[in-house]
């Protein structure tokens, strides 16, 4: 079974008009792993779709997608796959096994999708215009930033999984971050970057904890409380960062103008509100 849903793109002054109802029917990400189903959001932020796929022990197949007005998801798109489960397997244009933590790009023309196994697979595609070819990552093979220390509760590892230091995409770029343990901020100093949309999604928190996800502009900042397996989308103009009440790791993926992690406005301490 497939489930579609659209989220267009709000600007930020509309933004700044939402309680927590609204701000969570348009930016928050939940429910996307259900038992035997794949659920899509189709995003109107550079035409990124995020997504969920648990097979539970059958075969999904993943194929056409009405709202991207092609016979088949990737004939005109790349797709990044991160399994958050157990053992599973992606089939596309081969066979990809997929461990817990293991990351697979799919490069344009790939063909319809099979989810098996016991992977719960999160799915994130943007636009393409070539075709790159399909990888499947594994952690070791990511590129790595540690940032952050224990002093401010924010020491943490990047790892760029679909990065230029990694290997070529057209314009998603995906990795995971994972916070030492006592740590409990992520992307704080926040930074925003109009060149590209973002999507978090966090994951290994325990049942009980929560991550309170910032958001806004800048000098305009909301949150949203997060649970595990859930997430949040960030236009262009809004800054994403979270705090949880214990340590977490997420993973965050983003599509827009430019493939250049780097490219980032840091925000100062003096602008947030
Ligand atoms: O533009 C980069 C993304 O927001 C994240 O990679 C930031 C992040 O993982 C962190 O600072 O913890
Ligand atoms: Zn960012």
């Amino acid at each position: 079974m497939l489930n579609v849903e659209t989220r267009h793109a709000i600007d930020p002054e509309t933004a700044k008009t939402f309680d927590t109802e609204k701000l969570r029917r348009h930016f928050h990400v939940g429910d996307i792993f259900r038992s035997g189903e794949i659920t899509l959001i189709y995003t109107h932020y550079d035409r990124m779709i995020v997504g969920g796929a648990v097979p539970a022990g059958k075969d999904l197949v993943l194929d056409e997608v009405k709202p991207c007005g092609t016979p088949s998801v990737l004939d005109r798109r790349e797709m990044v796959i991160v399994n958050i489960g157990d053992d599973g397997q992606v089939s596309a244009d081969a066979d990809y096994p997929m461990g817990r933590g293991d990351m697979l790009y799919l490069g344009m023309g790939a063909g319809k999708v099979t989810f098996s196994g016991g992977g719960r697979f999160y799915i994130l595609s943007a636009p393409a215009h070539q075709t790159y070819p399909s990888r499947l990552i594994k952690i070791d093979d990511a590129a790595t930033v540690d940032l952050g220390s224990q002093a401010t509760s924010n020491e943490r590892t990047i790892y760029q999984f679909v990065h230029p230091d990694v290997m070529k995409s057209c314009q998603i770029v995906v990795g995971m971050t994972k916070l030492a343990s006592g740590s409990i901020w992520n992307t704080m100093p926040a930074h925003v970057h109009d060149r590209r949309s973002e999507a978090y999604l966090y994951i290994d928190l325990p049942e009980e904890a929560r991550v309170f996800h910032m958001m806004g502009e800048p000098d305009e900042t909301r949150h949203m409380v997060l649970k595990n397996e859930e997430g949040a989308l960030s236009p262009s103009w809004s800054i994403h960062s979270g705090a949880g009440t214990g340590s977490y790791t997420f993973i965050w993926a983003m599509a827009g103008d430019n493939v250049d992690y780097k490219d980032v406005e840091m925000v100062s301490m003096e602008t947030l509100r």
